[in-house]
């Protein structure tokens, strides 16, 4: 006879937990599904990952810096419990059981905010430097501060973020005291089946019917889109890899935004075990750092007034379940104590407008912040 195991309580009960008990976890939604799972590690050691090929086999929640050589280490939350939608008893009382990590986030200083006559200047020295012929495109950003007590809300602002975006993927963690919060649309890397796929993902318009018709998209938006697709494809040209699908550009909505977006589709044996790799020169990819890459990496670092940390950086489930799901840290906030930081960026070419991008960054920004609103 088949065992009905009664699952006495829901993800979100457990959530409640691992928030209020502070212990090291990440929750997600994948876009297009309705699943929620949370990944909560046993104690609060965080596994440091230096390679990509060192991960175990039974993976876990990867959480990866835009930089890593500017202080913040790839991670891994270990999966020693994995819920996915509900949960027994016992699992339940056994997260309960778990000892609470004693960082509270105060230790974390935030991020420099970017004002909006700095951030200008920034974008006319930017737009100046890729006129002069220095790079193609850069990826410029910056942060908004959002004062208030944001953490015994994080379970209600999960919840909206997963019934706002349908498309995005949702997620929270705490690591080290702090959390962060997003709804990202760019996939990095994620398995499907047999197949792998990434994305090139660049150009931003808010969403309108008008602008989710490609034809009237101009040649300023395609040509950025069209350089995180020539690094796509540079990539994986040095990977050897030849069997591939390519379709796009076409416009792709993401909340009050339209990106354009061009997809890549690989048979898995057509990697072998190059995913690693692959990764890690997919990242960072000309959608969040720019063109030629090294370059406009010394660029953002020497002039944005703020440390990415890790938006910009990739995060999401490896190994659990066999699966592969990598997405680009956009959309996000991270959360500390009385604030939250925003971060938000955008692609600047030859053609950019100075306070065209700062506007693009305004409706990024509210991505989080509509959803803030509705907290009372
Ligand atoms: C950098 C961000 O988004 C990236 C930049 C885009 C652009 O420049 O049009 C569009 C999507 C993302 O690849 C961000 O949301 O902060």
């Amino acid at each position: 006879m088949e065992q009905v195991i009664k699952k006495a309580y829901s993800v979100f009960d457990a959530l409640k937990t691992a928030l209020q008990k502070k212990l090291t976890f990440a929750i997600y939604r994948l876009p297009g599904e309705e699943d929620v799972s949370l990944v909560v590690q046993k104690d609060h050691h965080l596994q440091q990952v230096d390679n990509l090929t060192g991960i175990p086999a039974k993976g876990g929640f990867l959480i990866a810096p835009f930089d890593k050589d500017n202080g913040q280490k790839t991670y891994l939350i270990r999966p020693d419990f994995v819920v996915r939608n509900s949960l027994d008893k016992d699992t339940f009382n056994s997260i309960e059981a778990l000892s609470p990590s004693g960082l509270n986030g105060m230790e974390h200083i935030p991020p420099a905010e970017t004002s909006h006559d700095e951030y200008i200047n920034l974008l006319n020295d930017t737009i100046g430097a890729i006129q002069g012929g220095e790079y193609d495109k850069v990826v410029l950003s910056h942060v908004k501060i959002h004062p208030g007590e944001y953490f015994p809300e994080l379970k209600k602002i999960f919840h909206i973020l997963c019934a706002t975006y349908p498309n995005a993927f949702v997620y929270l963690f705490r690591i080290q005291g702090h959390c962060w919060v997003g709804a990202t649309p760019e996939p990095l890397l994620c398995s499907r089946d047999n197949e792998l796929y990434t994305v090139s993902l660049a150009g931003t318009r808010p969403y309108s019917a008008e602008n989710a018709d490609i034809a009237n998209w101009n040649k300023k938006e395609r040509m950025e889109q069209e350089y995180v697709t020539r690094y796509v494809e540079d990539v994986l040209k040095r990977h050897n890899i030849q069997q591939y699908r390519k379709s796009g550009p076409y416009t792709k909505r993401a909340g009050r935004l339209l990106h354009l977006r061009t997809d890549f589709t690989i048979p898995m044996e057509e990697v072998g075990k190059k995913i690693p790799s692959l990764i890690e020169s997919l990242h960072p990819t000309s959608a969040v750092c720019g063109m030629p890459m090294k370059k406009s990496l010394q660029f953002i670092k020497s002039k944005e007034k703020h440390h990415r940390e890790y938006y910009a950086g990739y995060l999401g489930p490896v190994g659990i379940d066999k699966e592969l799901r990598l997405f680009v840290n956009l959309r996000c906030m991270k959360v500390l104590e009385g604030q939250l930081a925003l971060y938000v960026g955008g692609g600047i070419t030859a053609d950019s407008v100075a306070e065209d991008e700062w506007e693009e960054t305004e409706i990024k920004a509210d991505t989080l912040l509509s959803i803030l609103h509705q907290i009372q």
